[in-house]
């Protein structure tokens, strides 16, 4: 079985490192002339699939705005992670989960076990329980090849306090988090299945990455202020294992399909080196 690092490595290296946003905003439905219901969800979510995914290595639907839908989102939600998988994308679900270990092992399953109805490539989970409380997840989703994305420096304004806090270890919280994913990477060749959330709108020089040998998603790229200049002054030129993703900037040009391929384009062709 390939893990979900050798698989992101390949990907990438053929389609790019963008991880294009599936955000489904109730503005955006209202400028795509759609109705603000699961009907308007439906239409919305995939288009924006059937046009992005097969041109990106990571599609990244953010589960918030499907549940506000009840049932019938969390139906639409399922349909565009099919959707996505036989585009041959990696889903990656933007669930961002964090609680008590017992009650982790249940969200795991919902999301990375083999036939759960919204299994994923990888999700995001939130560390801030204790990076402990998620072992459960992280050993499920190894055992299945898939990945696990952990906050450690997100890029809204509000987390420098709580993130950049120096712990009793002597690091700052978010650094603790990327060295304890550091460790779970480990020997893993190209590329470990446990990454990290590092926010493009960050400050140079907060977080060592050296170590981590695993991917590294980079939010707040486009609608958020982070250039492709940012991201190379953060990361290196080359974003070595960097997912750039971006939401809103992409999906403002839809509904049409070319508009939508045409602003992903842009994107992956100002990301490259
Ligand atoms: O985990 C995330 O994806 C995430 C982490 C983070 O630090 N900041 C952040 O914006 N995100 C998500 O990335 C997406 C950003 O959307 P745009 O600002 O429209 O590109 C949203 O789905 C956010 O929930």
């Amino acid at each position: 079985m390939t893990h979900f690092g050798q698989r992101l490595a390949a990907l990438t290296g053929q389609r790019g490192q963008l991880c294009a946003g599936v955000d489904p905003h109730p503005g955006l439905l209202d400028a795509w002339g759609l109705p603000r219901d699961a009907s308007g969800l439906e239409r919305f979510a995939l288009t924006a699939t059937e046009a992005i995914a097969p041109e990106v290595a990571v599609l990244k639907p953010q589960s918030a705005f499907f549940e506000a839908y009840g049932a019938a989102g969390i139906a639409v939600l399922e349909r565009v992670v099919a959707l996505a998988r036989q585009a041959g994308t990696l889903v990656l679900l933007d669930v961002k989960r964090g609680d008590i270990g017992s009650t982790m092992a249940a969200y795991a399953a919902a999301y990375l076990a083999d036939g759960a109805p919204l299994a994923a490539d990888a999700i995001t989970v939130s560390p801030y329980l204790g990076f402990g409380s998620l072992e459960p997840t992280l050993e499920l989703a190894r055992a299945g090849g898939r990945g696990v994305i952990v906050l450690a420096r997100t890029s809204n304004p509000e987390a420098a306090g709580l993130q950049n806090a120096v712990s009793a270890e002597r690091t700052s919280v978010a650094q603790g988090i990327v060295d304890a994913v550091s460790a779970r990477n480990a020997g893993l060749s190209p590329l470990g299945d446990t990454g990290v959330v590092v926010g493009a709108t960050i400050g140079s020089g907060e977080l060592d990455l050296s170590a981590l040998n695993g991917p590294v998603l980079a939010p707040g790229y486009g609608a958020q202020g982070a250039t492709a200049d940012d991201l190379k002054r953060l990361f290196g030129a080359g974003l070595s294992g960097v997912l750039p993703a971006s939401s809103r900037d992409i999906l403002k040009h839809g509904p049409d399909p070319a508009a939508l391929r045409a602003a992903v384009s842009r994107a992956q062709r100002e990301l490259r080196p």
